[in-house]
């Protein structure tokens, strides 16, 4: 024997106010769905152009008795629909005989009017059909129902509907007049047909989206302006319109004037044919244009059954990449018609452009063309560089640029700082589509090459000083060379790359841990260990004195001395034995000053 499911009306009452809206407040959402439904049912879905639909909301403060109630003058029904659709959960009379929900109604699932079990112990609707008599349905939320025919005096004058709450005790707040206004402007403000709320018009005046003809581009400007404060909070640096046809969509969107932080989703506010869907919905751009909030109203995109997000499905993914064209075209444009304005933009939000540029050519070379990257040379964006200096050279690290940038510039080499986010990826990138273009990675071991030799006579000349020199450094792990370079008025240069950086780091961690860490970190080790390097500079008159020094002792010191003080100077760390270090040949030459100036004949006139 086949039997029908029962259904618990409490339970179901409880699913939806707990997990499937976020607050009670959406009956107000709900009611207004279904009367702008039976609206769109009863005079076509052009009815908000030709201003037939009507929407009066009378709230607990102008009914006099507590109840809130909702006129319509839409489809209406008749008793045998109120049986089908009122009575039973999941019914719906917006769906195709297919079960698919129609495109031109609002509501689909079939629940939505249970949302008012949420503020209200019992929903009224008193509901004529054209040609039918008006019938009364009394809904419980226990579960239980009655319907009649209405009686004389009862019959409602015209064909619609009109659903009346009776509130639960302590949702009275939600059906005042302050609430009820509020909520039907925030939902419905934007809808085509007119909406009061105890007598006073909520709908009206054109919609962000729109374009009124006698508007003229300065005041619209202006208003759309002040609309953004108002909703989002900031003036907007740029307005942007969008719209595409697939998924009849229009609407704009606000450039933020400051950083958005990229791993916070946008929340963009989304109208639904013109009823609110959601005030922070996300999704709806790429992920890479977080420097814009939108407000969008949309004819084709899906609600979740929560209708407080929107369904993520195939067409939700071609709307959105289609706002992305959007965004882009709009940002090529204006580079070209405003590269000032373009640069106080990319000054904000190049992190979304930069990020936007590893996989997306034409801002590639928007970012080529108009960001200044940081140089040894001032700050040049990629193009003028290359015109200026030919082959790009550049340092992958922050830190190392900061090493090389001077010394760099004394040789002549021109060197860019790709040590920012996204920086280094856009010079592989860029170096990948442009053929012509020549790049070059420079590192700290690297720039040696670039310093000049001594020619053989003078290494040869050197050569046993420098074999002690090697031992005092190597005592702090560090490699010497002598090699001669602009600025002359530079002793010493520390060169240190990250990857030495690592292995020493590697070396001294595995001495302070235990046995099992060490073998792990030990594997790590390869042979021939790089080390920083110490290269005296020849043409500073101070390295050669040192060099010449005929005391051994003096001459350690001193070479010490000049290793922290290159430590120092390229903003380097100081290990526990660099300080040491600092301390003995800081000390060591203060000793050596003060007892050379006691022993020497005194001036103290
Ligand atoms: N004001 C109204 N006028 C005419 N019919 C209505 C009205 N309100 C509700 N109905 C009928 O009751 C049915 C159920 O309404 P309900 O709000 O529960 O679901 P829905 O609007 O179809 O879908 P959703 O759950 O997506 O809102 C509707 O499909 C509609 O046929």
């Amino acid at each position: 024997m086949s039997q029908s499911f029962r259904v618990d009306l409490r339970g179901i009452v409880d699913l939806l106010s707990h997990h499937l809206y976020t607050s009670p407040q959406v009956y107000a959402r709900e009611l207004l769905q279904n009367a702008v439904d039976a609206i769109t049912a009863a005079h076509g879905a052009d009815a908000g152009q030709r201003g037939v639909g009507r929407i009066v909301v009378e709230s607990a403060d102008s009914t006099g008795d507590g109840s809130l109630t909702v006129t319509d003058n839409g489809v209406g029904l008749s008793e045998a629909q109120v049986h089908e659709l009122l009575a039973t959960i999941g019914r719906s009379s917006k769906r195709d005989e297919l079960g698919f929900a129609r495109h031109e109604f609002l509501g689909q699932f079939g629940i939505g009017l249970l949302s008012c079990f949420m503020v209200s112990d019992a929903v009224e609707v008193t509901t004529r059909r054209e040609g039918e008599p008006t019938v009364l349905w009394h809904g419980a939320s226990d579960g239980s129902y009655t319907v009649r025919t209405a009686g004389p005096g009862e019959e409602r004058p015209e064909t619609g509907t009109t659903v009346t709450l009776r509130p639960r005790r302590g949702s009275e707040h939600l059906l005042t007049r302050a609430s009820v206004t509020e909520l039907a402007t925030r939902f419905g403000g934007r809808l085509p047909h007119a909406v009061t709320v105890d007598g006073v018009g909520i709908t009206g005046g054109p919609a962000p989206w729109d374009r009124p003809e006698d508007e003229t581009p300065a005041r619209r400007r202006a208003r759309l302006e002040a609309y953004c404060q108002e909703v989002f909070g900031f003036a907007p640096f740029d307005v942007v319109d969008l719209e595409t046809a697939e998924a009849g969509l229009r609407g704009v969107a606000f450039v933020l004037p400051m950083p958005a932080n990229p791993s916070v989703p946008a929340a963009h506010r989304v109208y639904l044919k013109r009823m609110l869907l959601s005030e922070r919905a996300e999704r709806l751009l790429p992920e890479w244009a977080f420097f814009v909030r939108c407000v969008v109203d949309t004819a084709e995109l899906r609600p979740t059954a929560g209708r407080e997000a929107l369904y993520e499905d195939a067409l939700l993914e071609s709307t959105r990449d289609a706002l992305g064209d959007v965004l882009r075209t709009w940002l090529v444009r204006f580079g070209r018609q405003d590269p000032a304005r373009l640069r106080d933009f990319l000054r904000v939000h190049h992190l979304g452009v930069k990020a936007l540029a590893l996989h997306d050519d034409e801002m590639l070379r928007l970012v080529a063309d108009f960001w200044p990257m940081e140089t040894n040379v001032g700050p040049h964006t990629l193009s003028e560089f290359r015109e200026r200096y030919g082959l790009v050279r550049w340092t992958p690290l922050v830190d190392e640029f900061r090493q090389l940038a001077p010394v760099a510039a004394a040789q002549g080499l021109a060197v860019v700082n790709a040590g920012y986010v996204y920086d280094a990826q856009i010079l592989e990138r860029l170096a990948a589509v442009e053929p012509g273009l020549e790049t070059e990675v420079l590192r700290a071991a690297d720039l040696t090459t670039h310093l000049e030799r001594l020619d053989a006579e003078e290494e040869r000349a050197l050569a046993p000083v420098l074999a002690a020199a090697e031992k005092v450094l190597g005592r702090l792990g560090c490699d010497l060379l002598v090699r001669s370079f602009q600025p002359a008025g530079l002793p010493a240069l520390y060169l240190l790359d990250d990857d030495t950086a690592f292995r020493m780091d590697l070396r001294e961690t595995k001495g302070r841990v235990d046995d099992v860490w060490a073998s792990i970190l030990g594997s790590l080790e390869t042979d021939g260990e790089p080390r920083p390097r110490l290269v005296l500079n020849h043409r500073n008159a101070l390295a050669r004195q040192v060099l010449s020094l005929a005391d051994p002792e003096l001459r350690a010191t001193c070479l010490e001395g000049l290793y922290v003080q290159a430590l120092l100077l390229g903003h380097h760390p100081l290990r526990p034995a660099d300080t040491a270090v600092l301390n003995q040949s800081f000390l060591g030459l203060i000793g050596r000053a003060v007892s050379a100036s006691a022993t020497s004949p005194g001036d103290d006139r």
